[in-house]
């Protein structure tokens, strides 16, 4: 039989024991089986009275009657608190690779819907650990009745033993079978919310083309139809499991009510006490039947937690440039009184991106550009020339394939790149736009709102506790406050991704004429892709994209 990567997930993950909790969690079981025990043999004699026996009897009864209460309790705590705190880890270390990955790896998996499974896989994990606990409760239980019926009844302990033989190995099987299925099942569910994310964002186009919304209508029903093929066999096979489990129980009542006295007549006497503890086995088979399909499940979320991990680790390592390092904690200090740089440089920095079957598509340089501190730079060209893409390249989001980057003349290796893309902050056309302004705690709030009044937004959003009061915006004003944003963040750099498209004349004005020109007062290096020739003006030095190459650099 395989390991059990829930188990070695808690051992590996958890800063608490695993033995302990496992044994607590079997004692209290054992204690259960030696409450109904004692609880038969109490009523056995209940026409006693008050005897010493009897005495005796409920004395040990209460003391194994705490013991369930404290090793239960013990034991859930603990196990609650590790599930949680191995999540807690996983989540973590998630979060921070994800952070060292490149922007490639994370434009092509989000777009897949790599990534979606992440919140209801780690539920499952936390609540299916408090359901295996239960489960070996049950087993344990099942154990104790066991042993107390080889001292009252050792045939039928024989026939529950019988019981025992028949359908554990089936259901474990059946519990590896949902364990791959379940992962199968998982990704393809992935591929169907991928495609039910898509209909969200691009819920407007949709609901005005009946076609389209008929087709992914039946793209959307043949991915939940795949997604749902492997976990119909296995509700299916739970079924029977359950059915099985219980049903076999029922042939062992018959046996033991119908056919027993008629072979044995002079076991007759015993029959009501084999059947209370055969009416309490049912319980926990039940039990145990019915939290495989959920435990297989969960074994399958940690296999996919730790697939996914496997898989951001072999992106961040296996990438065509070398590692970056890890993201330094908090902003870089930088000396105040020195300037970040004198010249930012691609030499020969190149990029291309690839399709599925790995064919290039687009090439972008090698590019040879210099850009000197403070200087106001506009890239231009048309739709498609590879302005953005340049810019990712020049920030440091993609690692340049060919060539490198360079600052005051020195080689930024891949170590050095988290501190190069420091310099940079910025607005893409595609921006996200965070509630919260992280890693700016300590900024002013008058700060904020003086910018909300210098870009006409004071009466469409507030800034309070630390967050923007109102995001839902107009795209305009949805870029005004991506500009704020990266005003505020202060850094060496400031690059703008089409930030003055959607404004009206007059913002646009204010931008190319006021905003830009106050940025380089200020000593900001300004890079901004413009369409807007009209301004071109503005700029002291233009660069000119043409199919993914500089083809004017002028001043
Ligand atoms: N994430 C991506 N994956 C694959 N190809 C991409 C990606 N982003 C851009 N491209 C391709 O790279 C080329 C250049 O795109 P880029 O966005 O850099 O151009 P641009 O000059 O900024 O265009 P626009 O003015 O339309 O914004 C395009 O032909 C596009 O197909």
């Amino acid at each position: 039989m395989k390991r059990s990567q829930l188990l070695d997930f808690l051992r590996r993950e958890a800063d608490l024991p695993l033995p302990p909790m496992l044994a607590g969690m079997v004692l209290s079981g054992l204690c259960q089986g030696l409450l109904i025990a004692l609880a038969n043999t109490g009523a056995a004699s209940a026409g006693d009275g008050l005897t010493m026996t009897r005495l005796a009897l409920l004395i040990v009864y209460l003391l194994g009657l705490a013991a369930w209460v404290l090793s239960l309790r013990r034991s859930l705590k603990d196990c609650f608190t590790a599930s949680e705190q191995a999540l807690e880890r996983v989540k973590t270390r998630l979060a921070t690779r994800l952070l060292q990955a490149d922007l490639r790896y994370i434009e092509r998996e989000s777009a897949s819907g790599r990534f979606t499974p992440i919140s209801q896989d780690t539920r499952l994990v936390a609540d299916a650990v408090m359901q295996g606990l239960y489960g070996l409760q049950s087993l344990a239980l099942f154990a104790a009745s066991g042993l107390y019926m080889v001292w009252k009844d050792p045939i039928t302990f024989g026939l529950i033993a019988l019981v025992f033989a028949l359908a554990v190995p089936q259901l474990m099987r059946h519990y590896q079978r949902a364990t791959a299925e379940t992962r199968l099942s998982a990704e393809r569910e992935a591929r169907f919310f991928a495609l039910f994310g898509e209909l969200v964002q691009g819920f407007k186009e949709v609901k005005l083309h009946r076609g389209r919304s008929e087709a992914i209508q039946a793209e959307l029903q043949s991915r939940a139809r795949s997604a749902h093929a492997p976990r119909h066999d296995i509700n299916r096979r739970t079924v029977d499991d359950l059915q099985f489990s219980s049903g076999i129980l029922y042939v062992l009542l018959a046996a033991l009510v119908f056919v027993q006295p008629s072979l044995w007549p002079s076991r007759s006497d015993g029959i009501e006490q084999g059947l209370s503890i055969v009416l309490s086995l049912m319980g926990p088979l039940t039990a145990f039947a019915t939290m495989l399909p959920m435990l297989a499940r969960a074994e399958a979320a940690v296999g996919g937690l730790y697939a996914l991990e496997a898989e951001i680790e072999a992106a961040v390592h296996g990438r065509a440039a070398e590692v970056d390092a890890p993201m330094a904690e908090g902003p870089v200090a930088a000396d105040p009184a020195r300037p970040a740089f004198e010249h930012l440089g691609l030499h020969g920095a190149a990029f291309h991106y690839t399709d599925a079957a790995g064919e290039v598509t687009f090439r972008s340089g090698p590019h040879t550009l210099e850009i000197r501190r403070g200087e106001l730079v506009f890239i231009v060209g048309g739709n498609g020339a590879g302005k953005s893409t340049l810019l990712k390249l020049l920030t440091g989001l993609y690692p340049p394939m060919e060539g490198e980057l360079r600052r005051d003349g020195q080689i930024v290796d891949a170590a050095a790149r988290d501190d190069w893309r420091e310099l940079f902050s910025i607005v893409f056309t595609d921006f996200h736009l965070f509630e919260r302004l992280h890693g700016l705690d300590d900024v002013d709030p008058a700060e904020v709102r003086r910018w909300l009044q210098v870009m006409g937004l004071e009466r469409k959003t507030g800034f309070e506790n630390g967050r923007f009061t109102q995001t839902a915006l107009s795209t305009g004003q949805r870029k005004r406050l991506a500009f704020i944003v990266a005003v505020l963040r202060n850094k060496p750099v400031c690059v703008l991704d089409e930030v003055a498209a959607d404004q009206d004349p007059e913002f646009r004005r204010r931008f190319y004429r006021e905003l830009l020109p106050e940025l380089r007062t200020r000593g900001t290096t300004v890079i901004v892709v413009s369409h807007d020739d009209a301004y071109f003006d503005c700029a002291d030095r233009i660069v000119r994209l043409q199919d993914g190459r500089i083809v004017a650099d002028t001043a």
